[in-house]
């Protein structure tokens, strides 16, 4: 079995694989501070909890835009599994073909993405991520990665209203009963929902009036399925591309 973890910057999301079949997924929070050990005993307790044990394991393969904390995570992969990770980046190869000024640049989860959604549904494709950004990626017709736009998600932005509101509290962020709040709370979870419902078909029409073809519309992330049901433009919901996309890599990185 192989060991896939997503390193977003609110949430690593771990996954095992056996095949192409994920077993068992978690979500933990990306905690900067923690240590390889508490790593390690975090990892030990999920696993375990499962019966499942770290010499189950016979890879491990990891994506991370929050490069402070792949010191503590690539330790704990050599000191509790016995196994050096790969880590997407230079080195490893991914198939995907980067217009991107600078490819480099480029989020690993956003690359990771890509490779997934391209194998299981072609191009060409918009994949819009609900992370602690929301991204949206512009995938054409020959599979190239075009690049796309990035803008604050869903969760900081609410959070940047409450901090700097002093009589808006923090909210839950679920669909209100009505688009005219007749309260703050109702008001705010209508001004975020349907306001991330309008960015999301504005930016997929304006991407769509550029492409060849009909673009499939994929989701994936923390808040796909909330925004996901308030909109026709959304195809598909796929909560676990990224952990698919790395099972894929792993694969295509062994021979
Ligand atoms: N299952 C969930 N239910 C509600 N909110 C969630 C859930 N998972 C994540 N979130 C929220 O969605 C936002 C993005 O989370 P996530 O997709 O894990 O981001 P990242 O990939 O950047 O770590 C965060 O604000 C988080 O609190
Ligand atoms: C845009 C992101 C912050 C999204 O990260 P996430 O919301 O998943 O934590 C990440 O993909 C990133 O740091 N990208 C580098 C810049 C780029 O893709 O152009
Ligand atoms: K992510």
């Amino acid at each position: 079995m192989i060991f896939v973890l997503d390193v977003g910057n609110t949430n690593i999301v771990l996954g095992v694989y056996e095949g192409e079949k994920l077993k068992y997924h978690w979500r933990i929070g990306t905690d900067r501070t923690k240590t390889e050990d508490e790593f390690g005993m975090m990892v030990k307790q999920l696993f375990s909890y499962e019966g499942l044990t770290t010499k189950d394991i016979d890879g491990i393969i990891i994506s991370s835009v929050v490069p402070p904390i792949m010191y503590a995570l690539e330790k704990m992969c050599k000191k509790y599994f016995n196994i050096t990770p790969m880590v997407i980046g230079p080195g490893i190869k991914t198939g995907l073909n980067i217009k991107y000024d600078n490819p480099k640049e480029v989020g690993a989860d956003r690359i990771v993405n890509a490779v997934a959604a391209i194998d299981m549904y072609g191009g060409p494709l918009i994949i819009v991520d609900f992370g602690t950004a929301t991204t949206y990626c512009y995938i054409n017709e020959e599979k190239q990665y075009m690049g796309g736009a990035i803008a604050p998600g869903i969760g900081i932005s609410t959070e940047a209203l409450y901090n700097r509101a002093s009589k808006l509290p923090r909210i839950e962020i679920v669909k209100p009963n009505n688009i005219i709040g007749k309260n703050t709370v109702s008001a705010m979870q209508a001004g975020i929902l349907y306001g991330y419902v309008g960015q999301v078909e504005g930016i997929v029409t304006r991407m769509k009036a550029q492409a060849v073809g009909n673009p499939k519309v994929i989701a994936t992330g923390g808040l796909a399925p909330l925004i996901a049901n308030e909109s026709t433009m959304i195809d598909v919901v796929d909560p676990f591309l990224t952990l698919k996309g790395l099972q894929m890599i792993y694969t295509k990185n062994l021979e």
